[in-house]
């Protein structure tokens, strides 16, 4: 990771990108190129079925496109790259748990990561008073969502890959977890994709649309023609 962080602008890039698997009858990403600055929050908005997840799941290193580059600092990305660069953060991520404790949530696939590293995620995510031996299960639904970003923090990656973070939670903790995506996007890249942008919109750095998996400008600009109406009507 080091190796990642140590070359050229601070940038992640996607150009040309398209992917199309064999069973659809259309490409899902279709020709999409962005940069992404860090630290920044970039937001992605996009009806369901748009391909929000799918270019997650793309830049998290988990498919392959058929066409197009991702750069991260000047440098050629190839999937197992992007594993290392980005932490992705799945829809409903409490639904994927598989500690009984949240020291065990921490450490699947990495029993050598220290207690200190342990502490140290939690307070990043604002859990720092959270015993270690708390089940995962038992947190609330704004904890759960913590919890989970703190499982991608202790890996250290250069960009956070959230799919739609606050879907499922009451506005109190939608208002607390959008707090938390301000202070990390201090220090990490973040790119969110949603279909309900309102509150995170006030957050982020850039913003685009996605639709049928392709990229446009958001939020969409009337044309020149609908401002002529409204002008007429007032
Ligand atoms: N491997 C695949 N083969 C065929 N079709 C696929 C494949 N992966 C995704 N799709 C289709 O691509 C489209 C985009 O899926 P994706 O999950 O990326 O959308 P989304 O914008 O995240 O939607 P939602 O907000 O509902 O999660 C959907 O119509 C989905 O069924």
């Amino acid at each position: 990771m080091e190796r990642l962080r140590s070359l050229k602008p601070l940038t992640l890039q996607l150009d040309g990108i398209s992917y199309h698997p064999p069973a659809s009858s259309r490409p899902i990403l279709d020709n999409i190129s962005f940069d992404l600055g860090f630290p920044e929050l970039g937001l992605i908005v996009g009806p369901s079925g748009s391909g929000k997840t799918t270019l997650l799941e793309l830049l998290a290193g988990l498919i392959i496109p058929q066409q197009g580059r991702v750069t991260w600092r000047d440098q050629d990305l190839n999937y197992l790259q992007l594993r290392q660069l980005a932490g992705l953060v799945f829809q409903f991520p409490e639904r994927h748990f598989c500690g009984h404790t949240v020291l065990e949530e921490l450490r699947l696939g990495h029993p050598e990561i220290s207690r200190d590293q342990v502490k140290s995620a939690l307070v990043s995510v604002g859990l720092g008073d959270l015993p270690f031996s708390a089940s995962p299960y038992q947190l609330s639904g704004g904890q759960q969502r913590r919890l989970a970003l703190a499982v991608q923090l202790i890996r250290q990656p250069c960009i956070l890959l959230l799919d739609e973070p606050t879907a499922g939670l009451d506005w109190s903790m939608r208002r607390q977890l959008i707090q938390l995506f301000q202070e990390l996007k201090q220090t990490w890249g973040l790119l969110i994709v949603t279909h309900e942008p309102q509150e995170l919109a006030a957050i982020a750095d850039r913003q685009w649309g996605i639709v049928q998996g392709r990229l446009e400008p958001w939020p969409v600009q009337p044309s020149a023609q609908a401002l002529d109406q409204q002008i007429s009507i007032c």
